[in-house]
């Protein structure tokens, strides 16, 4: 059974929708984020032609020669995470959130995927690293309209939160990210045999948790995102694409911001569930992952209302330092 619920968030999107509405929406982002740390959220405002644009911008790009695509290659600096990384380069792993520079456990399957990353064009500390416009012309004018997008997105995410968390000043979140140093991400897994991927001898992302505050995810229609149960993280469960939707998780600087109030849940994508007809070899998969993360310098430490019985869990940490270090453990 899917047990990722799905939010209507249109109360966020409109203009005219009443405090009520927008306190129970705001309720029903809290209660998913705390129960199961993903939740689908319709009602989003992004346009379903903006989204396939995307798509179709994203298969061009990868579609590219090699020699290309390397016209704009990720530095080998994992925490300066822009341009192109072909497949094989990233290796995601999971480290332990709870140690302040987290070591990574040791990973013997390969992640069968490429990606091309992009941030705000006004960021001077992590320049975007473009192709040149005649590899791709109209990419770099179409992405940064994109990245535009979702960053209202973000900006209503994070209201919704400071409301359904009841937090002194609701918009304290938003607050915390002004600088919009967000980070769109283009992933293309390319087919891989079937059975490989669901023997676990390959993996088309191994399952992690995100760093940051909360990840925004468009899926294609292949599936094989999968999420930890709930009740049995040993167990993944399938988070099937639902068209118009998007995908809400909760990244571990948000956990520990909210005192393990909210979970951030271990995610990965292998095989998608078995199909009539499904051949030896899985379609490829594109996804776009929107990454929000808080302002430079943001000290992380728990949120009013979120201390529990035992009161504050974490010491106080520097949001970007402390994911720099976990950027760096990956590549
Ligand atoms: O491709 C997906 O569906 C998930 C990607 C993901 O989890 C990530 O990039 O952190
Ligand atoms: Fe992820």
């Amino acid at each position: 059974m899917n047990q990722v619920p799905i939010v209507d968030f249109s109360a966020f999107t409109r203009e005219d929708a009443s405090e009520e509405e927008r306190k129970r929406t705001a309720a029903d982002v809290i209660d998913a984020f705390k129960n199961v740390g993903f939740l689908y959220l319709s009602g989003h405002g992004v346009s379903e032609d903006l989204v396939n644009e995307t798509f179709n911008w994203s298969s061009k790009l990868f579609a590219l020669p090699h020699e290309t695509k390397m016209l704009a290659p990720h530095p080998p600096d994992g925490a300066y995470h822009r341009g192109y990384s072909g497949v094989g380069k990233e290796k995601v792993g999971q480290i332990d959130p709870t140690k302040e520079k987290g070591v990574v456990t040791s990973r013997k399957v390969p992640d069968v995927k490429e990606s091309y990353e992009i941030g705000d064009e006004t960021d001077m500390k992590l320049p975007n690293i473009w192709l040149p416009d005649d590899a791709l012309p109209g990419f770099r004018a179409f992405t940064t309209k994109f990245y535009a997008r979702m960053t209202l997105l973000a900006r209503q995410l994070l209201l919704a939160l400071g409301v359904g968390l009841d937090l002194p000043d609701p918009e304290f979140l938003l607050k915390a990210h002004t600088q919009e140093r967000y980070q769109l991400r283009l992933l293309h897994y390319p087919p891989v045999p079937t059975k490989e991927l669901r023997q676990g001898e390959k993996e088309r992302i191994a399952a992690h948790t995100d760093f940051g505050t909360l990840t925004l995810l468009f899926q294609d229609s292949v599936g094989g995102l999968e999420v930890a149960s709930p009740t049995d993280p040993t167990i993944f469960l399938p988070v099937a694409p639902i068209p118009g939707t998007v995908v809400v998780n909760v990244g571990d600087m948000l956990q520990r911001w909210t005192n393990d109030v909210f979970r951030s849940t271990m995610h990965r994508v292998r095989a998608p569930p078995p199909a009539q007809g499904e051949g030896d070899v899985t379609m490829p998969r594109y996804s776009i992952p929107f990454f929000i993360s808080a302002d430079d310098g943001t000290i992380v430490s728990c949120l009013p209302g979120c201390e529990g019985k035992m009161g504050p869990k974490y010491e106080p940490v520097n949001s970007r330092e402390w994911s720099d270090a976990r950027l760096r453990a990956t590549y």
